[in-house]
């Protein structure tokens, strides 16, 4: 018997002030399976991936459901400032019911794997570098065991080397925890890198132009095979708006 996918936009339709973005958008991601969402600035990525969150309401269609449990990195950290760091990870955590103790030792190991150190641990957001609040970040996402994981252009303004440890470190606990992943990104490299399926979103209609399956796992491909997967389909026709968006973009 076939496992249920664990989300499914079916037939959803939104529209800002008149404006429509999508009428009839259908995606299901699998249980277990990391798919990127591209599409040139403006098409609605954001947008789904809110919808699908249940942050916005869509104006026509369904979400399915087939997790128990999400949680959402946003590109800016959004730590309580009045939190401290180990705090904040643990944030989520009182709703499951956990006790205080177990809560921060929860936090702290958190806080350790995604390479904050003890120093830190009692710094409020304020105190903390823009690249320790994002380590903070994803380390508060990844507390609530999540079996859906929301990534809305979580390392945009990261720099490259720290961007590359999250990513890996997204990679593995996803291979470990076996959780679901949508990741709305600008950033080719880091879908091929990260997903199992790249949707490309198309700036014209609101649908899907293009969905392509990865060759290999995330984590085990090259960064030669990664570098020349980006070059194929940057010459790809359906990836050419994309491009061009991206390019004027810069
Ligand atoms: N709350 C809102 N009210 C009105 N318009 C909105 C709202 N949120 C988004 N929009 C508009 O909807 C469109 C899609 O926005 P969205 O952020 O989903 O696109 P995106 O593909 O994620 O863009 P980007 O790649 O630039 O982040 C844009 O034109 C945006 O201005």
């Amino acid at each position: 018997m076939r496992q249920s996918p664990a989300l499914t936009f079916s037939r959803v339709g939104h529209a800002f002030l008149g404006r429509s973005l999508f009428e009839d958008f259908d995606l299901a991601i699998g249980k277990g399976e990391a798919v990127a969402l591209l599409g040139p600035s403006g098409s609605g990525k954001t947008t789904l991936l809110q919808i699908a969150a249940g942050i916005v309401e869509p104006v026509k269609g369904r979400v399915l459901r087939g997790y128990r449990r999400q949680a959402v990195v946003f590109q800016e950290p959004r730590l309580l400032p009045w939190m401290t760091l180990t705090d904040n990870i643990a944030y989520g955590l009182a709703a499951r019911g956990e006790g205080k103790a177990a809560r921060r030792r929860t936090a702290e190991r958190l806080a350790l794997s995604v390479g904050l150190e003890e120093a830190d641990f009692t710094k409020y957001p304020a105190e903390l570098s823009g690249g320790m609040r994002q380590r903070a970040n994803v380390a508060r996402a990844l507390a609530v065991d999540p079996d859906m994981l929301f990534l809305d252009e979580p390392f945009s303004a990261t720099d490259v080397g720290l961007r590359r440890h999250l990513q890996d470190l997204l990679i593995a606990a996803a291979r470990s925890r076996g959780f679901s992943v949508l990741l709305v990104t600008h950033d080719l490299a880091e879908a091929v890198r990260v997903a199992d399926r790249i949707a490309v979103l198309s700036g014209r209609d609101g649908r899907i132009a293009a969905s392509r399956a990865l060759a290999g796992r995330p984590g085990e491909r090259s960064e030669r095979a990664i570098f020349e997967q980006v070059e194929a389909w940057s010459r790809d026709p359906v990836f050419g708006e994309l491009f061009s968006a991206t390019e004027r973009a810069r």
